[in-house]
């Protein structure tokens, strides 16, 4: 149903405007790459890729996305979509939906950070509700089980090879202490470290985040590359480096069929790269609004005519 011609005769120069925006971010936020990349992730959970995430809270948006407990104080680069989303109204009004901004500006950020460059299939339109229900029961945890986090990406048609895939995305950015300090001195009540945990590292970031300390305080997701898309999420797992439960989990339950799948990513950034196109474009396909549907919103924070 999506198109990676869906502009060609109405924005043509959509992708490298969207491109040269990312670019700039970037050049005084070396995160801002794996922020958006994460935005994309968080709207396509919830109501499929439909700038559901994008709506503030107002009027007929009673309950916004960016309020719901995984994105709130958390989730960012919204002040970047709106400028790429600016840009866009100059150059071919009314046209190119905040859902098909987020997809391409998750594309920028992967390759401009070194990663892999894909065509973006396009023609996704935006919604006109926001579900701060379904984003606190539909995106993943750092703290569930492997079992918990599979049956999440498999309730929107994602499988484990998706799930490992994409988790690689934590090869960029960063999180707070407070979604991996359960780690760090009394995990799952033992009184001791979660033992997936490599001692260095343990020491690391049990100086970073210390016990009384805030839980605000930021880490590298990739302790290696922290800003480049690289493979080295995997070589991390194998020396467990993960950061997140979620991230160890994958190579380190027993008996899980994810750790060959981590293995072979390990050993092979091209099979990772060429994995993680294809779960990408899988999850960019979730139950998009196409035709009629929905709308073309001229800011991507509001309801057209609200
Ligand atoms: C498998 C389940 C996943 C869980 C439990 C998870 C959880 C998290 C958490 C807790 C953070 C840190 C947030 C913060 O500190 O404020 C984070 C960051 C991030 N996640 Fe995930 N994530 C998952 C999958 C994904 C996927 C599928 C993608 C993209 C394809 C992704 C991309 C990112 C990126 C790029 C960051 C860094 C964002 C930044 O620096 O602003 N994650 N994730
Ligand atoms: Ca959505
Ligand atoms: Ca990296």
């Amino acid at each position: 149903q999506l198109s990676s011609t869906f502009y060609s005769s109405t924005c043509s120069n959509v992708s490298s405007i969207v491109r040269s925006a990312v670019q700039q971010a970037l050049q005084s936020d070396s995160r801002i790459g794996a922020s958006l990349s994460r935005l994309h992730f968080h709207d396509c959970f919830v109501n499929g890729c439909d700038a559901s995430i994008l709506l503030d809270q107002g009027g007929n948006i009673t309950q916004s996305e960016k309020n719901a407990a995984p994105n709130v104080n958390s989730i960012r680069g919204f002040d970047v979509v709106d400028n790429i989303k600016s840009s866009l109204e100059s150059s071919c009004p009314g046209v190119v939906s905040c859902a098909d901004i987020l997809a391409l500006a998750a594309e920028s950020s992967v390759s401009l950070s070194g990663g892999p460059s894909w065509n973006v299939l396009l023609g996704r339109r935006d919604g006109l509700t926001a579900n701060q229900a379904g984003a606190n029961s539909s995106i993943p945890s750092p703290f569930e089980s492997l079992a918990n986090v599979t049956s999440k990406f498999s309730a929107v048609g994602l499988d484990t090879t998706d799930l490992v895939a994409l988790s690689g995305a934590h090869t960029f950015g960063r999180a707070q202490c407070q979604f991996f300090s359960q780690r760090l001195f009394n995990f799952s009540g033992t009184g001791s470290p979660d033992p997936t945990l490599n001692s260095t590292y343990l020491a690391t970031l049990q100086q970073n985040c210390p016990q009384s300390g805030s839980g605000s305080t930021l880490n590298n997701l990739d302790p290696s590359t922290p800003d480049t898309f690289d493979n080295n999420y995997f070589t991390n797992l194998l020396i467990n480096q993960g950061l997140l439960q979620t991230d160890q989990e994958l190579f380190s339950s027993n008996g899980s069929s994810t750790i060959s799948i981590v293995n072979n990513f390990a050993n092979n950034q091209s099979a990772f790269f060429e994995a993680f196109v294809q779960s990408m474009i899988n999850m960019g396909n979730i139950s998009p609004l196409t035709g009629s549907q929905g709308e073309i919103r001229t800011d991507c924070k509001k309801l057209n005519g609200s």
